[in-house]
């Protein structure tokens, strides 16, 4: 069976406005990725702010234009297809962004915010009493905050209020950019434990953007690191957090506040930060970074590489695999 969100070789290509004396030129914020995102599973995106998961993500709900490549949705190419043709397809695929409700009027009810989704999809005619009532109730709320306005309600609640929202017309995939961002660790993972429900419940595929690795490794399937644009690594998240095959991963893993207590990793430091996309580095991209470095890698770039679980782009995951090897 094909994967619910296939994306193949996908580049999002922005015009940057030249000033009096500079000329204009392009960059490619993703560059070159794919990924599948199968029915009912979840998907995480990690990288560095800048490393494209938002523009990614953005591509898929169809808010960005994607300058090349596919992006089939139960085998429909989302990539120039008629914005009229994309309105049906928003019942579907849901983008919930990072303070989901505090960019809507603080003016409008709770009811009103989370069933505006019936009526822009011209589904007002419903009744919008109970469906805000089901809606609430789904994500743990008492059907009372219907009547309340967003500035009566908790920050972790007004969170809940956005899945809610997100969630109103069924959707088959979600794409929640940062979804515990700003929140309190305990909140956090109350709205994990609350996506992970939904998704069981509801067999919704989820595609989460973070820079959380925790986020990840408690709710995704499977995990995908992005660096400039490209994903260097991806697979099962069990297999990706035990046995990294990125430099970039194990860094960044190893930069978790709360690493995880089974995993035996090898302490690297990221050294600095990533290069301008303006100035991609020759060869492998994370070479100046890399504390494996070796002369191959500032030359050529790396192919995407299977392996047993999952794919890197790496030349020498061995050098520094057997390192770790020896060292615990
Ligand atoms: N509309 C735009 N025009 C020009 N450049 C853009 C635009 N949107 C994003 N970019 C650039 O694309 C690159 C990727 O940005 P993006 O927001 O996707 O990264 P991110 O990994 O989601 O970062 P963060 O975690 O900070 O949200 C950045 O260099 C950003 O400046």
């Amino acid at each position: 069976m094909s994967a619910l969100l296939q994306i193949r070789d996908v580049f999002v290509r922005f015009r940057l406005r030249g000033g009096v004396f500079s000329s204009a030129g392009t960059i490619d914020a993703v560059s070159g990725v794919s990924l599948d995102i199968e029915e009912g599973k979840t998907y995480g995106i990690v990288g560095e702010s800048g490393s494209g998961k938002t523009t990614l993500a953005r591509a898929v709900a169809g808010l960005h234009h994607a300058s090349e490549g596919s992006i089939l949705y139960r085998g429909q190419e989302l990539v120039d297809l008629p914005e009229a043709e994309f309105r049906k397809l928003r019942r579907e695929i849901v983008m919930m962004f990072q303070d989901p409700i505090g960019s809507l009027s603080p003016r409008l009810t709770i009811k009103s915010l989370i069933t505006e989704p019936f009526r822009i999809q011209g589904m007002g005619d419903r009744d919008l009493e109970a469906e805000a009532k089901r809606l609430l109730t789904m994500v743990g709320l008492p059907p009372e905050f219907a009547a309340r306005y967003p500035y009566q309600i908790s920050g972790g609640q007004a969170r809940r209020v956005g899945v809610a929202r997100a969630l109103a017309l069924d959707p088959k995939l979600l794409i929640a950019d940062e979804p515990t961002a700003g929140l309190d660790v305990s909140i956090q993972g109350e709205m994990l434990n609350l996506l992970a429900r939904l998704q069981d419940e509801l067999g919704l595929a989820i595609m989460i953007i973070t820079h959380n690795l925790n986020v990840v490794r408690h709710i995704t399937d499977k995990v995908g690191i992005m660096y400039l644009g490209k994903l260097v690594e991806e697979g099962p998240t069990e297999e990706v957090f035990a046995r990294p095959q990125h430099p970039y991963t194990l860094a960044l893993l190893a930069a978790n506040p709360e690493p995880d207590p089974d995993a035996q990793l090898m302490r690297v430091e990221l050294q600095g930060e990533p290069p301008s996309i303006l100035r991609r580095p020759k060869g492998c991209e994370f070479h100046t970074r890399c504390p494996f470095v070796q002369p191959r890698c500032s030359i050529e770039m790396p192919v995407w590489t299977a392996r047993a679980m999952g794919a890197h782009r790496c030349h020498f995951p061995e050098i520094w695999v057997q390192e770790e090897t020896a060292a615990s």
